[in-house]
C-alpha cells in the first residue's frame, strides 16, 4: 500500500522537475504526487524499451512465490503479525485463481486447522448487549476479534472450500459478534470499542451473506448508512464527507449490492467518477489526482463490474420489453491496458519466484500479487456481469446460485503482443484520464474503451493458459467456490435472529 512518506522525494530530482517548468498554468503546479507520477511514468519508459518484460502471466513463478509463502514468511513481514489471517487468504486465492489450490491438499488442511486457533467462539460470557466477548477471528494468534480480519479468515475458508473448512465457523457466535459490533448509525465498527467505516461495514455485510446470518435486524439502517458515504465526486469515502477512495467505493457498493440497494446510488456520478480513475499508464488510481497502484485494478475494476451489471439489468429488462436479444460488449474501461500495467509493469520476476508489485519500480509482495491477479481475472472475462445478476441479491437468488461461468463458457479477453500495438495507437487518441475533474471532454472515455476492447476481442483465443480462473467482484473468491460454500451455508437453517 502507497503512501506519500513512501513516496522517494530526492532533491535533485525535485530541483530538476522545478527548473523544468514553463509557466504558471495549473496544471504545472508541482507536488510530491506529481513528482512520484513523473518517476513512475520513467519506469514505465524503461519498461517499454526493454525487452525483459512481456505480456505474459509468469503463473509457475508466481506459484513457487506463493506456494513458499505459505510454509515460511519472510523476515520483512514481521510487521504484520496481525495480519497472518490476511497473508493466508492472498496465498491461498492466488494460489486458486491460478487454479493450483486443490492440488495442494496438505496445505488447505493446515491452514484450515490454523484458522480455527483465530477463532474466538467462547459465547460463555456473551450476550447481545454487552460490549466484550467471543464470536469472529483476530488477525493472529492469541488476537482478539476484529471484523476485518473475520472477513479474510471466512474468505480463506471459503477459497478452501472444503467441508473441513466451513465446519470451522461458528455462526451462532459470529452472528452474536456481528450484532454487537453493530452501530447506531447501521455501521460495523471494527472490535469492540473500534472505529466503524464503510470498510469494517462491508466486511460484516460480506461475511453475513456468506454464512446466510444476513437477517432483517443485522441489515436494519446500513445501507443509509453506505449511501450517506458517497461524495460530490460520485465516489464513496470511509464515512460521510470523507474523500472519495477506490477502496471505499468497492465497500460501499459491493454492500449495496449484497443489500440489493444499487438503485438507491446516484449511478451516473459513480459512473463519472470511476470512468476519470484509469489512467494513461493503464492502472487505476485510487483518488483524483493520485498514482495508479495495481491493488485498484481490483477494487476499482469490480465497481466497474458491478455498475456494468446493474445497467445491463435495466437494458435487459428494457430490450426484452423491445422483443429484442441482449448484445454482450467489452466492459467499460480498457481491459487491455489494465492487464498491460499489471503484467508488463508490475510483474516482478526472477529466476524462480514471480508476483506483482503496486508500482513498476516496487518489489512484489502477497498483497499485489492477490488483487493483481483478481483485477486480471475481472478483466478477462466480459460476461462476467450476467454471472453476478444471478449470484447477487438483485433477484434475491442466494438460495439459488446459478451455474459458475467456465473458462470455456465465457467471452474472454486476454492481452497479446498484437493487442498492444493496437493500444498504443488507440493510446494518442484515448486521452483517458487527465486526473482533472473539470474536464468534461473526457467524457468520451467509455466509447474510446469500449472501442478499443472491441477491436481487440476475441483476438486472442490462442492463449487459453494466460487465462486466470474467473472471480467474483463482490468477495473476491473463484466463482466456482463461491457457488460451492453459498450452496453449503444455504443448505444449513437460518439463524434465529430474536
Ligand atoms: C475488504 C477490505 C479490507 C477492503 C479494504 C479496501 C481498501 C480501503 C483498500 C485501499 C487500499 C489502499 C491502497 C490504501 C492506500 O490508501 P492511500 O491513501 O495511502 O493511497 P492512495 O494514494 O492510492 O489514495
Ligand atoms: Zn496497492
Amino acid at each position: 500500500m502507497s503512501s506519500i512518506e513512501e513516496i522517494d522525494t530526492d532533491e535533485t530530482y525535485i530541483s530538476d522537475v522545478i527548473n523544468s517548468k514553463k509557466n504558471d498554468d495549473i496544471d504545472d503546479i508541482i507536488t510530491a504526487t506529481t513528482i512520484a507520477q513523473k518517476k513512475m511514468e520513467n519506469s514505465i519508459f524503461e519498461k517499454l524499451s526493454s525487452t525483459e518484460n512481456g505480456y505474459l502471466i509468469e503463473k509457475k513463478k508466481i506459484l513457487n512465490f506463493l506456494s513458499n509463502g505459505i510454509e515460511r514468511i519472510p523476515m520483512s513481514h514481521q510487521s504484520l503479525d496481525s495480519s497472518k489471517v490476511w497473508i493466508s487468504f492472498w496465498i491461498l486465492n492466488g494460489m486458486d485463481m491460478l487454479d493450483s489450490l486443490d492440488s495442494y491438499p496438505s496445505i488447505s488442511s493446515r491452514t484450515s486447522k490454523y484458522l480455527s486457533i483465530l477463532q474466538n467462539d467462547d459465547n460463555s460470557s456473551n450476550s447481545r448487549d454487552n460490549n466484550q466477548g467471543g464470536g469472529g477471528f483476530g488477525g493472529g494468534n492469541s488476537h482478539t476479534s476484529h471484523v476485518v480480519s473475520t472477513f479474510a479468515a471466512v474468505s480463506a475458508l471459503y477459497v478452501i472450500g472444503t467441508e473441513e473448512s466451513y465446519k470451522t465457523i461458528d455462526r451462532e457466535s459470529m452472528y452474536i459478534f456481528l450484532m454487537r459490533m453493530k452501530t447506531k448509525e447501521g455501521a460495523f465498527t471494527s472490535e469492540d470499542g473500534g472505529e466503524y467505516d464503510s470498510r469494517t461495514t462491508y466486511c460484516a455485510i460480506a461475511v453475513a451473506s456468506m454464512l446466510n446470518i444476513l437477517t432483517p435486524e443485522l441489515v436494519r439502517g446500513v445501507a443509509d448508512f453506505l449511501l450517506s458515504c458517497q461524495t460530490y465526486e460520485g465516489g464513496f469515502g470511509a464515512y460521510p464527507f470523507n474523500e472519495a477512495h477506490g477502496g471505499y467505493t468497492f465497500c460501499s457498493v459491493a454492500a449495496l449490492s449484497i443489500l440489493n440497494c444499487l438503485h438507491k446510488i446516484d449511478m451516473n456520478s459513480l459512473h463519472r467518477w470511476i470512468t476519470f480513475r484509469q489512467s494513461n499508464d493503464g492502472g487505476f488510481e485510487g483518488r483524483t489526482n493520485k498514482l495508479v497502484d495495481t491493488c485498484y485494478s481490483y477494487w476499482q475494476g469490480a465497481v466497474y463490474i458491478i455498475i456494468q451489471s446493474y445497467f445491463n439489468y435495466y437494458k435487459k429488462q428494457e430490450e426484452e420489453g423491445n422483443g429484442k436479444d441482449q448484445q454482450q460488449e467489452g466492459l467499460l474501461f480498457n481491459q487491455s491496458k489494465l492487464q498491460e500495467y499489471v503484467i508488463r509493469f508490475c510483474q516482478q520476476s526472477d529466476k524462480k519466484y514471480s508476483g506483482f508489485s503496486d508500482h513498476p519500480s516496487r518489489g512484489k509482495d502477497y498483497y499485489h500479487t492477490c488483487y493483481g491477479l483478481s483485477g486480471i481475472s475481472l478483466s478477462q472475462y466480459n460476461e462476467i456481469g450476467k454471472t453476478i445478476q444471478s449470484l447477487n441479491t438483485f433477484t434475491n437468488t442466494f438460495e439459488q446460485p446459478s451455474p459458475p461461468l467456465t473458462k470455456n463458457s465465457a467471452n474472454t479477453f486476454i492481452i497479446s503482443n498484437n493487442n498492444n500495438n493496437n493500444n498504443n495507437n488507440n493510446n494518442n487518441n484515448n486521452n483517458n484520464n487527465n486526473n482533472n475533474n473539470n474536464n468534461n471532454n473526457n467524457n468520451n472515455n467509455n466509447n474510446n474503451n469500449n472501442n478499443n476492447n472491441n477491436n481487440n476481442n476475441n483476438n486472442n483465443n490462442n492463449n487459453k493458459e494466460q487465462l486466470v480462473e474467473p472471480v467474483h467482484p463482490i468477495y473476491n473468491i473463484k466463482l466456482s467456490k463461491c457457488e460451492k460454500g453459498l450452496k453449503y451455508f444455504y443448505s444449513l437453517n437460518s439463524i434465529n435472529s430474536k
